[in-house]
Protein backbone atom coordinates (compact mmCIF):
# COMPACT_ATOMS: atom_id res chain seq x y z
CA UNK A 1 0.00 0.00 0.00
CA UNK A 2 2.97 2.38 0.90
CA UNK A 3 6.31 1.16 0.13
CA UNK A 4 9.75 2.83 1.24
CA UNK A 5 12.81 0.92 -0.94
CA UNK A 6 16.55 2.84 0.65
CA UNK A 7 15.08 6.10 0.56
CA UNK A 8 16.57 9.03 1.85
CA UNK A 9 15.04 12.91 2.91
CA UNK A 10 17.20 15.80 2.97
CA UNK A 11 15.96 19.37 3.42
CA UNK A 12 19.51 20.89 2.36
CA UNK A 13 21.38 20.77 5.51
CA UNK A 14 22.14 16.86 5.54
CA UNK A 15 20.09 13.90 5.39
CA UNK A 16 17.62 13.57 7.82
CA UNK A 17 16.48 10.23 7.20
CA UNK A 18 18.21 7.79 5.39
CA UNK A 19 17.99 3.95 4.15
CA UNK A 20 14.87 3.60 5.13
CA UNK A 21 12.78 0.47 3.67
CA UNK A 22 9.31 -0.56 4.75
CA UNK A 23 6.11 -1.61 3.79
CA UNK A 24 2.96 -0.29 5.52
CA UNK A 25 0.36 -3.63 4.48
CA UNK A 26 -2.98 -2.99 4.29
CA UNK A 27 -5.00 -2.94 6.84
CA UNK A 28 -2.01 -2.60 9.27
CA UNK A 29 -1.51 -0.22 12.21
CA UNK A 30 1.54 1.18 12.74
CA UNK A 31 2.77 3.97 15.24
CA UNK A 32 6.04 6.17 14.72
CA UNK A 33 8.13 7.59 17.54
CA UNK A 34 10.99 9.55 17.78
CA UNK A 35 12.70 12.40 19.48
CA UNK A 36 11.52 16.02 18.66
CA UNK A 37 13.06 17.01 15.22
CA UNK A 38 13.50 13.44 14.11
CA UNK A 39 11.76 13.11 11.13
CA UNK A 40 8.28 12.11 11.61
CA UNK A 41 6.34 14.57 10.00
CA UNK A 42 8.88 14.66 7.10
CA UNK A 43 8.15 10.70 6.64
CA UNK A 44 4.46 11.20 7.30
CA UNK A 45 4.66 13.92 4.42
CA UNK A 46 6.76 11.62 2.40
CA UNK A 47 4.21 9.04 2.75
CA UNK A 48 1.13 11.24 0.90
CA UNK A 49 3.65 12.80 -1.96
CA UNK A 50 4.07 16.09 -0.13
CA UNK A 51 7.43 15.75 -0.24
CA UNK A 52 9.16 13.14 -2.79
CA UNK A 53 12.35 11.57 -1.83
CA UNK A 54 15.60 12.84 -2.34
CA UNK A 55 17.22 9.41 -2.99
CA UNK A 56 15.44 5.81 -3.15
CA UNK A 57 11.79 5.21 -4.32
CA UNK A 58 8.04 5.68 -2.81
CA UNK A 59 5.63 3.56 -4.11
CA UNK A 60 1.89 4.73 -3.00
CA UNK A 61 -0.53 1.76 -3.93
CA UNK A 62 2.24 0.34 -6.30
CA UNK A 63 2.95 3.36 -8.15
CA UNK A 64 6.36 5.28 -7.84
CA UNK A 65 5.48 8.73 -6.79
CA UNK A 66 8.21 10.28 -9.04
CA UNK A 67 6.10 8.89 -11.92
CA UNK A 68 2.60 10.47 -10.82
CA UNK A 69 1.16 13.30 -12.71
CA UNK A 70 -0.78 16.59 -10.57
CA UNK A 71 -3.54 14.94 -11.41
CA UNK A 72 -2.68 11.33 -10.14
CA UNK A 73 -1.32 12.66 -7.16
CA UNK A 74 -4.53 14.38 -6.30
CA UNK A 75 -6.28 11.38 -7.20
CA UNK A 76 -3.59 9.04 -4.74
CA UNK A 77 -4.50 11.87 -1.95
CA UNK A 78 -7.77 11.27 -2.06
CA UNK A 79 -7.03 7.41 -0.57
CA UNK A 80 -4.81 8.52 1.95
CA UNK A 81 -6.86 10.78 4.95
CA UNK A 82 -4.38 12.88 6.67
CA UNK A 83 -5.05 14.48 10.61
CA UNK A 84 -2.25 17.24 10.32
CA UNK A 85 -0.40 18.21 14.15
CA UNK A 86 -2.16 21.55 13.78
CA UNK A 87 -6.05 20.28 12.38
CA UNK A 88 -5.47 23.42 10.22
CA UNK A 89 -9.27 24.35 9.93
CA UNK A 90 -10.37 27.42 8.25
CA UNK A 91 -11.79 29.64 11.22
CA UNK A 92 -14.39 31.37 9.65
CA UNK A 93 -16.32 28.27 8.29
CA UNK A 94 -18.83 26.45 10.37
CA UNK A 95 -17.29 22.95 11.99
CA UNK A 96 -19.42 20.73 9.33
CA UNK A 97 -18.32 23.01 6.69
CA UNK A 98 -14.65 22.48 7.75
CA UNK A 99 -15.36 18.59 7.52
CA UNK A 100 -16.59 18.74 4.45
CA UNK A 101 -13.65 20.71 2.62
CA UNK A 102 -12.42 17.17 1.00
CA UNK A 103 -15.39 16.68 -0.64
CA UNK A 104 -15.91 20.30 -1.52
CA UNK A 105 -12.85 20.52 -3.11
CA UNK A 106 -12.82 17.29 -5.74
CA UNK A 107 -16.73 18.89 -6.77
CA UNK A 108 -18.77 16.44 -4.76
CA UNK A 109 -21.47 17.23 -2.49
CA UNK A 110 -21.74 15.68 1.07
CA UNK A 111 -24.53 13.65 1.65
CA UNK A 112 -26.33 15.15 4.69
CA UNK A 113 -27.38 11.94 6.31
CA UNK A 114 -23.58 10.78 5.86
CA UNK A 115 -22.26 13.86 7.24
CA UNK A 116 -24.64 13.42 10.15
CA UNK A 117 -23.26 9.89 10.82
CA UNK A 118 -19.99 11.07 10.59
CA UNK A 119 -20.14 13.68 12.75
CA UNK A 120 -21.84 11.60 15.65
CA UNK A 121 -19.67 9.05 15.42
CA UNK A 122 -16.70 11.32 16.60
CA UNK A 123 -19.25 12.96 19.22
CA UNK A 124 -19.83 16.12 17.45
CA UNK A 125 -22.80 16.29 15.83
CA UNK A 126 -24.57 18.92 18.61
CA UNK A 127 -21.15 20.93 17.27
CA UNK A 128 -21.96 21.12 13.16
CA UNK A 129 -22.28 24.84 13.45
CA UNK A 130 -18.96 25.68 15.83
CA UNK A 131 -16.83 27.81 14.47
CA UNK A 132 -13.23 25.93 14.91
CA UNK A 133 -11.75 28.85 17.70
CA UNK A 134 -14.68 27.82 19.80
CA UNK A 135 -13.33 24.01 20.28
CA UNK A 136 -11.68 22.44 22.90
CA UNK A 137 -7.88 20.34 21.41
CA UNK A 138 -9.83 17.27 22.02
CA UNK A 139 -13.25 17.93 19.54
CA UNK A 140 -10.80 20.26 17.18
CA UNK A 141 -8.65 16.67 16.87
CA UNK A 142 -11.90 14.76 16.60
CA UNK A 143 -13.20 17.19 14.16
CA UNK A 144 -9.71 16.68 11.87
CA UNK A 145 -10.43 13.24 11.80
CA UNK A 146 -13.50 13.45 10.69
CA UNK A 147 -12.58 15.50 7.97
CA UNK A 148 -9.82 13.35 7.44
CA UNK A 149 -12.34 10.17 6.98
CA UNK A 150 -14.99 11.76 4.83
CA UNK A 151 -13.58 10.59 0.92
CA UNK A 152 -13.12 7.24 2.82
CA UNK A 153 -9.70 6.45 2.25
CA UNK A 154 -7.74 3.34 2.48
CA UNK A 155 -4.85 4.78 4.87
CA UNK A 156 -5.03 7.79 7.32
CA UNK A 157 -2.34 9.45 8.46
CA UNK A 158 -2.28 11.05 12.35
CA UNK A 159 0.77 13.59 13.42
CA UNK A 160 0.55 13.58 16.93
CA UNK A 161 -3.26 13.36 17.22
CA UNK A 162 -3.20 13.34 20.71
CA UNK A 163 -0.65 15.22 21.24
CA UNK A 164 -2.40 18.50 23.38
CA UNK A 165 -4.92 15.82 24.75
CA UNK A 166 -6.04 14.41 28.30
CA UNK A 167 -5.79 10.93 28.75
CA UNK A 168 -9.18 10.64 29.00
CA UNK A 169 -9.31 12.40 25.36
CA UNK A 170 -6.75 10.56 23.95
CA UNK A 171 -8.11 7.19 24.63
CA UNK A 172 -11.51 7.96 22.88
CA UNK A 173 -9.05 9.54 19.80
CA UNK A 174 -7.34 6.14 19.75
CA UNK A 175 -10.91 4.26 20.50
CA UNK A 176 -11.85 5.72 16.72
CA UNK A 177 -8.59 5.24 15.01
CA UNK A 178 -8.60 0.99 16.74
CA UNK A 179 -12.25 1.05 14.96
CA UNK A 180 -11.21 2.57 11.48
CA UNK A 181 -8.63 -0.13 11.34
CA UNK A 182 -11.26 -2.57 12.32
CA UNK A 183 -12.93 -1.36 9.22
CA UNK A 184 -9.92 -2.07 7.08
CA UNK A 185 -8.09 0.85 6.96
CA UNK A 186 -4.45 1.56 7.42
CA UNK A 187 -3.58 3.74 10.27
CA UNK A 188 -0.27 5.47 10.38
CA UNK A 189 0.17 7.48 13.56
CA UNK A 190 3.35 9.40 15.14
CA UNK A 191 3.30 9.93 18.63
CA UNK A 192 5.42 10.77 21.39
CA UNK A 193 2.98 8.64 23.95
CA UNK A 194 4.65 5.96 24.81
CA UNK A 195 1.35 5.12 26.83
CA UNK A 196 -0.53 5.44 24.11
CA UNK A 197 1.30 2.78 22.51
CA UNK A 198 0.91 0.27 25.36
CA UNK A 199 -2.91 1.01 25.16
CA UNK A 200 -3.52 0.47 21.59
CA UNK A 201 -1.20 -2.56 21.62
CA UNK A 202 -3.66 -3.98 24.33
CA UNK A 203 -6.50 -3.76 21.31
CA UNK A 204 -4.91 -3.92 18.25
CA UNK A 205 -1.73 -5.60 16.11
CA UNK A 206 -0.04 -2.81 16.12
CA UNK A 207 3.62 -2.39 15.58
CA UNK A 208 5.81 0.07 16.08
CA UNK A 209 8.11 2.03 14.03
CA UNK A 210 11.08 3.88 15.62
CA UNK A 211 13.19 6.84 14.22
CA UNK A 212 16.85 6.36 15.26
CA UNK A 213 19.62 7.73 14.18
CA UNK A 214 17.64 8.96 10.40
CA UNK A 215 17.12 5.40 10.16
CA UNK A 216 13.44 3.60 10.79
CA UNK A 217 13.26 0.18 12.81
CA UNK A 218 10.65 -1.65 14.07
CA UNK A 219 10.66 -1.25 17.59
CA UNK A 220 10.89 -4.85 20.32
CA UNK A 221 9.31 -5.63 23.07
CA UNK A 222 10.79 -2.88 25.05
CA UNK A 223 8.15 0.01 25.15
N1 LIG B 1 10.58 22.74 5.28
C1 LIG B 1 11.69 22.50 6.01
N2 LIG B 1 12.86 23.04 5.63
C2 LIG B 1 14.01 22.78 6.34
N3 LIG B 1 14.03 22.00 7.44
C3 LIG B 1 12.87 21.46 7.85
C4 LIG B 1 11.65 21.67 7.16
N4 LIG B 1 10.67 21.00 7.80
C5 LIG B 1 11.26 20.38 8.84
N5 LIG B 1 12.57 20.66 8.87
C6 LIG B 1 13.54 20.17 9.87
O1 LIG B 1 13.62 18.76 9.76
C7 LIG B 1 13.73 18.18 11.06
C8 LIG B 1 12.63 17.17 11.26
O2 LIG B 1 11.38 17.83 11.30
P1 LIG B 1 10.02 17.01 11.51
O3 LIG B 1 8.93 18.03 11.66
O4 LIG B 1 9.88 16.00 10.44
O5 LIG B 1 10.32 16.27 12.90
P2 LIG B 1 9.32 15.58 13.93
O6 LIG B 1 9.98 14.30 14.36
O7 LIG B 1 7.96 15.50 13.35
O8 LIG B 1 9.34 16.61 15.13
P3 LIG B 1 8.23 16.91 16.27
O9 LIG B 1 8.10 15.65 17.09
O10 LIG B 1 8.87 18.02 17.06
O11 LIG B 1 6.97 17.31 15.56
C9 LIG B 1 13.71 19.33 12.05
O12 LIG B 1 15.03 19.63 12.41
C10 LIG B 1 13.08 20.44 11.28
O13 LIG B 1 13.54 21.71 11.73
Amino acid sequence: MIAFDNVAYNYGGGELLSEISLRLAPGSFHFLTGPSGAGKTTFLKLCYAELLPTAGRVALFDRDVRGLSRDDIAHTRRRIGVVHQDCQFLDHLPLATNVTLPLTVSNREPDVRDLTDLLQWVGLADLADALPPSLSGGERQRAALARAVIMSPDVILADEPTGNLDWEMSLRLLTLLVELNRMGKTILVATHDLNLIRQAKAQVAARVLRIRNRRIQLAGADL
